[in-house]
């Protein structure tokens, strides 16, 4: 049987669930979770979107064919167009300016996370590079589908975090998570099982660093 993208989150799946259905996540869909909480994630999340541009840099970097050079320069776009920009109008709304986020310590969850990847992409092909970002591009996308499938979700303005809902709900990054699933089947479909095993340990280990993740954000650690 060919290996696909589902057998990965298949063989960690209490990792994943862990990741997707995490209490920032909840907290986040009913609106209950902490401003705080969500400023010191959103802040960090600035610093990590600036490390995974730079990942997806070097999947440019590692892409052989102009199909695949094209898909990481639009992963690299959406998070320069799309996603930081919400971050920094956020961040303006609270009072926090571009020049205190460019300033900002990284905090420990955010170093782990994102060398982790870059350092999973220098040292092995686009494949390894790719598994390491996929809890990022496939979860967000899952993490918005599991929160409109809930009862508790609250959307529209009595939801301060509708905006980041609506982000990760929409058709371009619903449709980037699609690519990445299809990329990775088609990859997948001619590895080895030793092959697989080490790509499954990148998933396993990146899953894990997401749920890292949303504990920095949840307890505000650095
Ligand atoms: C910790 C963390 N994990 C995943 C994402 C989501 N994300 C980051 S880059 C990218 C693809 C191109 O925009 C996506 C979906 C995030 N923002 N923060």
């Amino acid at each position: 049987m060919p290996y696909r993208f589902e057998d990965l989150k298949k063989n960690c799946q209490t990792e994943w669930r862990a990741y997707i259905e995490h209490s920032f996540v909840q907290q986040l869909g009913d609106a209950s979770l902490a401003p705080e909480a969500f400023q010191h994630y959103l802040k960090q999340d600035y610093l990590f979107l600036i490390q995974f541009a730079r990942a997806f840099a070097l999947a440019a970097y590692k892409s052989p064919t102009l199909s695949d050079l094209r898909q990481a320069k639009e992963g690299l776009q959406a998070i320069m167009d799309v996603e930081l920009d919400l971050h920094i109008s956020y961040c303006k709304e609270w009072g926090i300016s571009e020049e205190e986020l460019a300033n900002l310590p990284e905090a420990r969850a955010t170093l782990a996370y994102t060398r982790y990847v870059l350092d999973t992409g220098n040292r092995g092909d686009l494949l390894d590079l790719h598994v390491a970002l996929s809890p990022c591009m496939v979860g967000y996308g899952e993490i918005a589908n599991w929160l409109n499938s809930r009862r508790e979700t609250v959307r529209g303005k009595n939801n301060p975090y509708d905006a980041w809902i609506a982000m990760y709900e929409s058709d371009e990054f619903q449709d980037a998570m699609r690519a990445e699933i299809l990329w990775l089947d088609e990859r997948l479909a001619d590895v080895s099982p030793s092959r697989f095993d080490q790509l499954n340990r990148i998933f396993s280990d990146a899953t894990r660093l997401e749920i890292d993740f949303w504990e920095m954000g949840l307890k505000q650690s650095d």
